[in-house]
């Protein structure tokens, strides 16, 4: 792991703006797309879909948190019913920040994706038993998280952790409950089976185990010459990939 290059959070924070700045000109919805979509490419390719096996688990359930990371969830469950999986969404904290959340809703039901809300909090564990669940997306929180962690979230991600070892949990660029930095120092963590850290990997990235958890890098937007102004390599992805296995 330790040869992998990492950027700290500031630097990031840095990237996004300047991705997203006048210059560049990206958008969060076109940077949101490209991120769920390399998540769900991720899970094609560690769970891939066995057509001979008309009894394959296909239910991914994913779990949104209330900020972009959240989004990112969404999209992803987005591009897994066109892959051929189940999704189910737990979406407990809608966000009015940004109106394209809505948009991101209305394609869901579009694709007739099932979505939870804070109105299932009693019984959204019903829909998340691991005799039917292939695995878990974890979009709870990214790099803003600050602990201690709040409820619902607290109690969701408790339950987790009790299910972590029966489904494996895909984490959308931060374990949730990790700090950005300083990886799992507060007393709430998951331990996913699989990262996929979104344009290049965090600093917490280095406190994976790679024996219990495979490491992706995705959201591939970035040049070389704009890698290398943040002094690292650009991924070498392969073909037309989203994601590079690390
Ligand atoms: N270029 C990229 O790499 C892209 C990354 N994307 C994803 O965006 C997240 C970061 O999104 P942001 O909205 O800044 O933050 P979070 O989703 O991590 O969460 C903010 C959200 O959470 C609440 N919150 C924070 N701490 C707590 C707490 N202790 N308890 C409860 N709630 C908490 C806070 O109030 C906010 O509502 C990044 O990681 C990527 O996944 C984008 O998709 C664009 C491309
Ligand atoms: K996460």
């Amino acid at each position: 792991m330790s040869s992998i290059k990492v950027v700290s959070s500031k630097l990031a924070a840095e990237i996004d703006q300047e991705l997203m700045g006048p210059q560049i000109g990206f958008t969060l919805q076109q940077l949101m797309e490209l991120a769920g979509f390399s998540v769900a490419q991720t899970i094609t390719h560690e769970f891939p879909i066995n057509k001979a096996n008309p009894n394959m688990k296909k239910n991914v359930f994913i779990i949104a948190g209330p900020g972009n990371n959240g989004g990112d969830g969404l999209v992803c469950a987005r591009h897994l019913k066109l892959f051929g999986y189940n999704p189910i969404v737990y979406y407990p904290r809608r966000t009015e920040k940004q109106p394209f959340y809505k948009q991101l809703i209305s394609q869901l039901d579009f694709f007739k994706v099932p979505i939870l809300s804070q109105d299932d909090s009693d019984n959204w564990l019903d829909y998340l038993k691991p005799e039917n669940t292939l695995c878990i997306v974890d979009a709870i929180f990214g790099f803003s998280f600050k602990p201690p962690m709040r409820e619902p979230f607290k109690s969701i991600v408790d339950h987790l952790i009790a299910l972590e070892d029966k489904v494996p949990i895909v984490a959308v660029d931060i374990p949730t409950g990790w700090d950005v930095d300083q990886g799992p120092i507060s007393e709430t963590f998951i331990t996913p089976k699989v990262l996929v850290s979104l344009t290049v990997p965090k600093p917490c990235s280095a406190f994976i185990n790679p024996k219990l958890t495979s490491h992706y890098v995705g959201g591939r937007f970035i040049s070389r010459e704009f890698a290398n102004k943040f002094g690292f390599e650009p991924f070498d992805y392969e073909g037309t990939d989203q994601v590079l296995k690390l």
